[in-house]
């Protein structure tokens, strides 16, 4: 079942404020001084502000999904790398050698590729979702990335995808993607949606030579100003924007964060792709902010304002600058820790009358 944009941010219920308060509470008399399992203890609350329930349910079934796709902007020179990498990278990950398959691993995770719109002449490979919208993305720097109907088409994929993972018992989203050329789509994605200044936002992504760093900002510049100098109907609002500067990846994300948030499940953001999708996600429907958990900080420029804008610091600061779902699958533990200690622990009143 395809499920419209309007129809999944329909089904988003702002998480239950009552259900943080009583974990909250239910923190408070748990066998330890009260505080001292710091952030673990608002984001065991914030779990239980998404499930509507204290103590919230513990994750068990954590499965990342890796959104793939091009981006036409690759002609203006914006990466090193060439646009095969992007294909090639989704076998690795559909074949289990990528960092995101040792990391899933390690943390139990499943991981599930989905192509909704690589550069590729054959056929999408086994173990790979066939979610092909278009092969890339146009030239953001010159016209809109994606039609508005490209757009919906890469969002109802994700989300699709996500929701058959929630329907066979994932019970924790994680998000990932590859699409070289992708952190520049991600730098004018946030710099539209936060009004940052593309300098502050735009980095050396994939090892990008740093001497072309200023010409790689010069084109989120440019598409900038051709978006804002665009004034047909597309291009207006949250969806316009998207469309016009963002990669399928993206859009596919917003899916599967819109979905989460739709069957109340938390989804762990990653690093700057990721979390230019989350900003778009909550653009579109500001009742997801409250389901998604910024996993880490990349060390992407841009990766460091994307957490305070989500509403708090991420997880972990590893200094990653990768993608994949890498950073937000390391936080997995930390999500799974903070729910247990509210379904686990024993109270101070428990410990005080075996004193
Ligand atoms: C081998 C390889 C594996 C990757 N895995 C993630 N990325 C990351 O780097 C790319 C974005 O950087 P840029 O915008 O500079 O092209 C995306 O594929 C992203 O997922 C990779 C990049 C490469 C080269
Ligand atoms: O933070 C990220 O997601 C990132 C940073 C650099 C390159 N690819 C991904």
């Amino acid at each position: 079942m395809t499920r419209t944009v309007e129809e999944l941010a329909g089904a988003v219920v702002a998480a239950d404020g009552a259900a943080y308060e009583r974990a909250l509470e239910r923190h408070a008399g748990l066998a330890k001084p009260p505080g001292s399992l710091g952030r673990l203890e608002d984001l065991g609350a914030r779990l239980a502000a998404i499930a509507g329930r204290c103590p919230p349910p513990i994750p068990s079934s954590p499965a990342v999904v890796v959104a793939a796709a091009d981006h036409g902007v690759h002609a203006q020179g914006v990466s090193d790398w060439p646009q095969e990498v992007t294909a090639a990278m989704v076998e690795t990950v559909a074949a289990g050698g990528a960092a995101v398959n040792a990391i899933a691993r390690t943390v139990g995770a499943r991981v599930e590729v989905v192509d909704v719109g690589t550069l590729r002449l054959g056929p999408v490979p086994g173990g790979v979702h066939d979610e092909r919208v278009r092969s890339g993305t146009r030239d953001l720097a010159v016209e809109p990335a994606m039609t508005i109907e490209e757009c919906r088409a890469a969002i109802g994929a994700g989300a699709r995808v996500a929701a058959e993972l929630i329907d066979g018992g994932a019970d924790l989203l994680v998000t990932g993607e590859v699409g070289i050329g992708n952190t520049t789509a991600s730098a004018a994605l946030i710099a539209a949606f936060t009004g940052a200044e593309p300098a502050e936002v735009t980095g050396k992504g994939a090892n990008l030579d740093h001497e072309r760093t200023p010409h790689k900002v010069e084109i989120v510049r440019t598409a900038l100003a051709r978006h804002a100098a665009d004034t047909s109907v597309e291009a207006r609002g949250s969806l316009g924007t998207l469309a016009s500067l963002g990669g399928l990846e993206h859009a596919a994300l917003v899916g599967v964060m819109l979905a989460g948030a739709a069957a109340r499940i938390p989804v762990i953001v990653d690093g700057v792709i990721t979390g230019a999708a989350a900003l778009a996600a909550v653009a579109l429907c500001p009742d997801v902010a409250g389901y998604l958990i910024a996993g880490h900080t990349s060390a992407e420029p841009g990766g460091r304002s994307l957490p305070d804008r989500l509403g708090e610091p991420a997880l972990l600061d590893l200094r990653l600058r990768l993608g994949e779902g890498t950073g937000a699958l390391l936080a997995v533990p930390l999500v799974q820790a903070a729910a247990r200690v509210l379904t686990d622990m024993v109270t101070l009143a428990d410990v005080t009358k075996t004193a």
